[in-house]
């Protein structure tokens, strides 16, 4: 426009573009015009652009600020709601008669020009048309420099009325979606922070009414702690353009601490740059999260750190230590036979003795250090910032290990019920034993295992020479995971004999497993690696189905009398307590057509203690077949009376370390006594185990007790072997 107008350069009433009003200078072109309009118009020809104004329902208009006189382009009338034949205002003075909505207002603009105080100008006005009609128009102008040097503004002017009605809807919906919003909302300005406006969500946040925030500073206020903080905001707000969901902290007018998620536009208002906060109460989010993090963090019965928050301090802990020359000490604590407590008293019961020994244990330990539990009936003590040589801490943390084994020994009183529970400890030294927290924590319950080895209720420090036989016990296992796939368990008999007749009466099915590469391998060791790892539920259930199957050969071989004959089979704990035990039995007795009073199962003191009234109604359900059962190594574990006289056994076997004794150590001499006697009494047979001398068996038949197993009369052999011992001097 300004290419195509000569304005910039020479007065409006020199071209007959601006004319007073009326002028229809482009409505009759001049001959010489008319061609040039016909064949080809273009941007320097006048009517084009008038084309294009009237297209856009715009006009233009011209101010000369000496006179007042204003001049319009054709077509503005239809701005006005005018006929294209009436006059429209050609003076500052007369400009009222177009009826503005906003009079004042429209005159104030003009004043700010005519003071020279706008050089340019923008501004909407409402104008009520002659037909009562009310139309937005917008109105831009700017000064120009003429020739003469006369104050002229030029300008467009165009009909908005559609703009602004969107406009207003979408300012409604704002004041709607700002109002009842649920959350806080505020628009302040961006360099001083006064609110502007603040909407319900604000004040019930803060506490701070409408009117007590508007014109205030979120400082003044003390919403937002540190001024800082939000200038450090503005300023990234600058960089970025917004912000979103970023995570503050402010405080309410109560003082309240609020954590808010807020997010941040630049708005202009007014001409002023504001912005607009948009906050979001995430207290309880925040508060959510924290239970979450306890949570992953912490054990939910004792509130103890778990496994990771302790493998995490065990971390910190052992480069602090490096950091400082200091030691430290890690104690593994297990709770012997908690199981039974479980078992037997209830999962409430074991609960609160998990409480007492968490009590007990915070209590006695210095607050930097640290107890864990890592699950069930273990829990983990770290010991910090221990001074002094690798043996003053050694002897200092054995020390510490042991007044906690004992203090967690104390009794406790539950439902009335006193309880006592040990603890076994394992214990390594930091850093000698380690510096990565697993190998740390892996070491511990390896000297925790060797002290659970040592008869429980002890303590045991980390040794390497541990690890190696830790390995070879895994190795071990590994290996006994495919024995019995590849046939190597076989079963031995050891004869029982009747030392009146030296006849035998029956024999024990011992376990027996040949390694491929390493041999035969020692029962005491691979049976308990067997029963830790659940095996001996499938090897157990081997061996009492290859018992019933020799069983069956010696009685088609006519080798035993099947009235008075007993074969015992040991009967570990966890496959006594299998939910189909009876069943397998009465299986594998059937399958061998077998009487099922040749069976004797050998159960140990471990079964019963685990739950006694189930121990009880399985053994009954197996004698109503016609079953027996036998107490194996009577006299070493808990040997309760008590439980003698409810379960329904009718052998008791005294172990073999009494008998080992039996002559030259009084104590056993006597234990062997009352046993013998108290076996008498109760009517129950007793056999002797491990009976190696000829004096030991005649000292336990002065004693009334006649029958025996043990080398003097033969070690446990091969099937083949036993059947040649039974058809040889029996015969
Ligand atoms: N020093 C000495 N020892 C004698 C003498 N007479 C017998 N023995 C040994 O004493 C153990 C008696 O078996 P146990 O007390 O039931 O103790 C058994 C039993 O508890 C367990 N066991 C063996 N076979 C099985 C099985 O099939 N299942 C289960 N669950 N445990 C088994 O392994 C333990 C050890 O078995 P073994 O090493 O075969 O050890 C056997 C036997 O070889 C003797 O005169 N002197």
């Amino acid at each position: 426009m300004v290419r195509s107008q000569p304005l910039a350069t020479s007065r409006p009433e020199s071209d007959t573009w601006f004319r007073a009003q009326g002028s229809q200078y482009m409505a009759n072109p001049t001959d010489e015009e008319q061609p040039l309009r016909t064949q080809a118009l273009c941007w320097n020809d006048a009517s084009y652009l008038l084309a294009a104004l009237n297209a856009a329902q715009s006009g233009t208009w011209s101010w000369d600020l000496d006179s007042g006189e204003i001049s319009w382009s054709e077509g503005v009338h239809a701005l006005f709601g005018l006929d294209a034949g009436q006059p429209l205002p050609d003076n500052l003075d007369n400009l009222g008669s177009l009826s503005f909505e906003d009079w004042p207002k429209a005159q104030r603009a003009f004043q700010e020009v005519r003071n020279g105080t706008a050089r340019q100008k923008f501004v909407h006005h409402r104008i009520r048309w002659p037909d009562g009609s009310l139309h937005w128009l917008e109105v831009r102008g700017s000064f120009i420099d003429t020739q003469d040097a006369r104050p002229l503004m030029l300008g467009v002017i165009r009909e908005v009325t559609f703009q602004r009605e969107r406009l207003s809807v979408s300012e409604d919906k704002f004041a709607k979606a700002f109002h009842s919003s649920p959350d806080a909302i505020t628009i302040s300005e961006l360099v001083s922070g006064r609110y502007l406006e603040v909407n319900e969500g604000f004040s019930r946040l803060t506490g701070y009414s409408c009117t007590e925030a508007i014109g205030h500073s979120p400082y003044e206020l003390g919403i937002w702690g540190d001024g800082s903080k939000r200038q450090a905001l503005i300023d990234e707000l600058h960089d970025k353009g917004r912000i979103t969901h970023r995570e503050i902290v402010g405080r309410s007018k109560s003082g309240d601490v609020l954590h808010l998620e807020v997010s941040i536009e630049p708005i202009t208002l007014n001409e002023t740059p504001c912005i607009l906060l948009t906050a979001r109460d995430i207290s309880q989010l925040k508060l959510a999260q924290a239970q979450v993090r306890h949570l992953a963090y912490h054990d939910p019965l004792t509130n103890l750190p778990n496994r990771a928050l302790l493998m995490d301090r065990l971390s910190q802990q052992t480069l602090l230590l490096n950091r400082h020359g200091l030691r430290g000490a890690l104690l593994f604590l297990d709770l012997d036979h908690f199981k039974h407590i479980n078992d037997s008293l209830g999962h409430p019961v074991g609960d609160s003795v998990l409480r007492i020994i968490t009590a007990r244990l915070e209590t006695s330990v210095r607050s930097e250090d640290t107890v864990a539990r890592l699950g069930g009936d273990e829990f983990v003590v770290v010991l910090t910032g221990l001074k002094g040589t690798l043996q003053e801490v050694t002897h200092s943390v054995r020390n510490t290990a042991d007044a906690l084994r004992q203090l967690l020994a104390e009794p406790m009183f539950l439902d009335g019920q006193r309880l006592q529970v040990t603890p076994s400890i394992g214990m390594v030294i930091l850093p000698e034993h380690g510096t990565q927290p697993a190998d740390l924590l892996k070491r511990a319950d390896i000297a925790l295992y060797r002290a659970k080895d040592c008869g429980r209720n002890t303590v045991q420090l980390f040794d390497f020479s541990m690890q190696a036989a830790a390995t070879e016990r895994m190795r071990i296992e590994s290996d006994l995971r495919t024995a019995l796939a590849r046939n190597e368990f076989s079963l031995h008999f050891q004869p029982q004999v009747d030392a009146r007749e030296n006849r035998i009466v029956g024999a024990e099915a011992l376990l027996r497993w040949q390694h491929p590469h390493l041999g035969a391998q020692a029962p005491a060791e691979f049976i308990s690696i067997l029963e830790d790892s659940g095996l001996i539920v499938d090897v157990g259930t081997w061996a009492l189905e290859e018992a019933c199957r020799s069983l069956s050969l010696l009685l088609d071989e006519d080798l035993i009398d099947p009235n008075s004959f007993r074969l015992c089979v040991n009967i570990s704990p966890r496959q006594f307590r299998q939910n189909d035990f009876v069943e397998r039995v009465q299986s594998s007795l059937s399958t061998h057509r077998l009487p099922a009073s040749i069976l004797k199962l050998e159960i140990t003191e471990g079964i019963v203690i685990q739950n006694l009234e189930d121990t009880i109604g399985t053994m009954r359900q197996l004698m109503a077949l016609g079953v027996s059962f036998a107490m194996d190594d009577f006299g070493t574990g808990y040997s309760s009376l008590t439980h003698l006289k409810r379960l329904p056994v009718d052998t008791l076997k005294i172990d073999k370390s009494f008998i080992h004794d039996a002559i030259n150590d009084p104590n056993d001499t006597e234990i062997i006594r009352a046993i013998v006697a108290m076996a008498h009494s109760l009517k129950i047979t007793v056999v002797a185990e491990g009976v190696e001398q000829k004096s030991q068996l005649e000292f336990l038949q002065s004693l009334g007790c006649h029958l025996y197993q043990g080398y003097l009369h033969s070690r446990p052999v091969p099937l083949a072997q036993f059947q040649a011992m039974l058809k040889g001097p029996n015969d």
